[in-house]
């Protein structure tokens, strides 16, 4: 079921991680601390994730390639692998130039959202000068359009139902549900050999590699892992008295995308009430960066347009603000719909760690998110939000008499379009958006083939291993590293 998320956070399909309280931090959630979301099931957080589908940026990857010291990750070499897994269901874009951009026989089907009263909302951006473009791609990397969903007809796409679901009965595919991977084991010449885990019915089991392990464990749970085996900080492991089989620092480096959250109160007649086979209200999304010179955005903008009660859900359960705010913002909203917006940095200068709380392997890490430790994002995020406020001159949102909602009383102490009322109002609803990356780098943890340094048999494939956090939402690339490590590893045993 597409609209699952809301529901299926914090529950027994999660992590339940929480981070450590950020002391800079002045937040209007529910606990201080950021509770973070990470699916715990087939498909990971694919399956319960928001499901927008964009791939970052030419340059995002171009700089991956500088850093890793191979051109093979350049935009024009990795193109290719995200075409590979697509099957795109759009009738306007497969007729149009931009077809060249997706494939129709992949693996993972894609949809656009078309639903009635995203062109209104799309005509205020192109008054302020914005492009509305029919696809985000290397000729549009700016201006706004409908969201691509990783959806297709009522079912929700997770990695899980579009790539391991076709292939279970392989013979060769051995999948051990509700087993958590405890430790990989290396031999005396460092090279990985197998893992050890724990099943479903508490029994230890070692499963051995004829070849090579390769771990997809997330951003958080790849760290974890590699920590717990002796892969990490010489000083963190040894003050856990783990024997160190590689010192590299792994776990640092953290990027989250920070998201503000603005409701705009509309008038735009009677919408539909939210089904779970599509997430609720209609949405659109936008690249946009200040410099009018620059084609590289800043920010990213994503609107939700729905009724009060959807919003609700949105406000306490993805992002967990505090029932005041909540209520409060429901209040306003009575009788009217919402426009749910999310302002979003997708180029943070602030890093956070992962580190490891004990040597037990049920035990949670320590998370540090450290949002805003780099103020520069704060006065950015300031610049980015000013930008889009710009939207309530438009024709449109006077039209549809479009209105802020007050959401964070406690700024109200300062003049409401100084920059001290959005560094408070930034403080207070912003969140993350489980968009984190990079916690195990190509460069200082594994090279450009995702084979972790200083140890032989180890690959690591997942979010963890991008050097920068995409411009873009990052689940794309996540599946395209995936087409690209699997062409790796079959040219390194030559079958390809
Ligand atoms: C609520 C939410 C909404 C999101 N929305 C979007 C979106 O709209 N668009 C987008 O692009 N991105 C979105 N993301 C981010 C996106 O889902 C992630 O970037 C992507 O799933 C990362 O993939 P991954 O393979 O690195 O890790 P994961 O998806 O986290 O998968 C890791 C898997 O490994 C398993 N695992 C971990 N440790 C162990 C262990 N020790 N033993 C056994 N198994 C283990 C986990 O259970 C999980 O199944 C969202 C994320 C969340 C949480």
């Amino acid at each position: 079921l597409p609209a699952v998320p809301l529901i299926m956070q914090r529950s027994y399909y999660d992590w339940n991680y929480t981070a450590e309280v950020d002391e800079f931090e002045d937040s209007c959630r529910r606990t201080p601390s950021y509770e973070l979301t990470l699916g715990k099931m087939l498909g990971g957080s694919s399956s319960l994730s928001y499901m927008v589908y964009h791939r970052g940026q030419p340059s995002d990857y171009d700089s991956w390639a500088e850093i890793a010291n191979d051109a093979t990750w350049r935009w024009e070499n990795v193109l290719p692998y995200f075409i590979k897994s697509i099957k795109l269901n759009d009738a306007q874009i497969l007729q149009s130039v931009n077809k060249k951009y997706y494939g129709t026989d992949g693996l993972l089907q894609l949809t656009k959202d078309h639903r009635k009263g995203i062109d209104e909302f799309l005509d205020a951006y192109r008054e302020l000068g914005h492009d509305v473009v029919l696809d985000f791609n290397e000729n549009n990397l700016l201006g706004f359009s409908s969201q691509m969903f990783t959806i297709a007809g009522r079912s929700r796409q997770s990695s899980a139902y579009a790539f391991l679901s076709p292939v279970k009965n392989r013979r060769n595919l051995h999948l051990l549900k509700n087993t958590l991977v405890t430790k990989i084991l290396f031999d005396e010449s460092k090279k990985a050999v197998g893992v050890k885990v724990l099943t479903e019915d508490r029994k230890t089991m070692t499963l051995r590699a004829k070849k090579e392990v390769i771990v997809s464990a997330g951003v958080i749970n790849t760290p974890k892992l590699l920590m717990l085996s002796g892969v990490g900080p010489k000083q963190q492991l040894e003050c856990k008295n783990i024997e160190v089989v590689s010192n590299l620092p792994v776990g640092e480096n953290l990027q989250e995308h920070v998201e503000v959250i603005i409701v705009h109160n509309v008038d735009i007649g009677p919408l539909p009430p939210p089904t779970p086979y599509e997430l609720t209200g209609f949405s659109f999304t936008g690249f946009i960066s200040l410099n009018q010179s620059s084609k590289i955005p800043d920010y990213q903008q994503i609107t939700y347009v729905t009724l009060p009660g959807p919003v609700l859900y949105y406000c306490t359960f993805a992002f967990r603000f505090s029932d005041e705010v909540c209520n409060k913002i429901y209040k306003q909203g009575v009788n009217r719909a919402q426009a749910y917006n999310e302002i979003i940095n997708i180029n943070p200068k602030s890093r956070g760690k992962v580190l490891l709380k004990s040597t037990d392997p049920e035990d949670p890490p320590i998370i540090k998110n450290r949002f805003y430790s780099n103020k520069d994002d704060i006065e950015n995020h300031i610049d980015y939000i000013l930008n889009f406020l710009r939207v309530m001159k438009t024709i449109y949102y006077s039209e549809i008499d479009a209105v802020m909602a007050d959401a964070a009383p406690k700024c109200n102490k300062y003049r409401k379009e100084s920059r001290e009322y959005w560094r408070c109002y930034i403080m207070c609803m912003s969140s993350g958006t489980s968009q984190i990356t990079s916690t195990c780098p190509m460069g200082t943890v594994v090279d450009s083939r995702l084979k972790v340094h200083g140890v032989k048999g180890l690959r690591i494939a997942d979010a963890s291993v991008m050097p920068t956090i995409t411009r873009g939402n990052p689940m794309a690339a996540v599946i395209m590293i995936g087409e690209k490590v699997s062409d790796m590893i079959k040219q390194d045993h030559n079958i390809l």
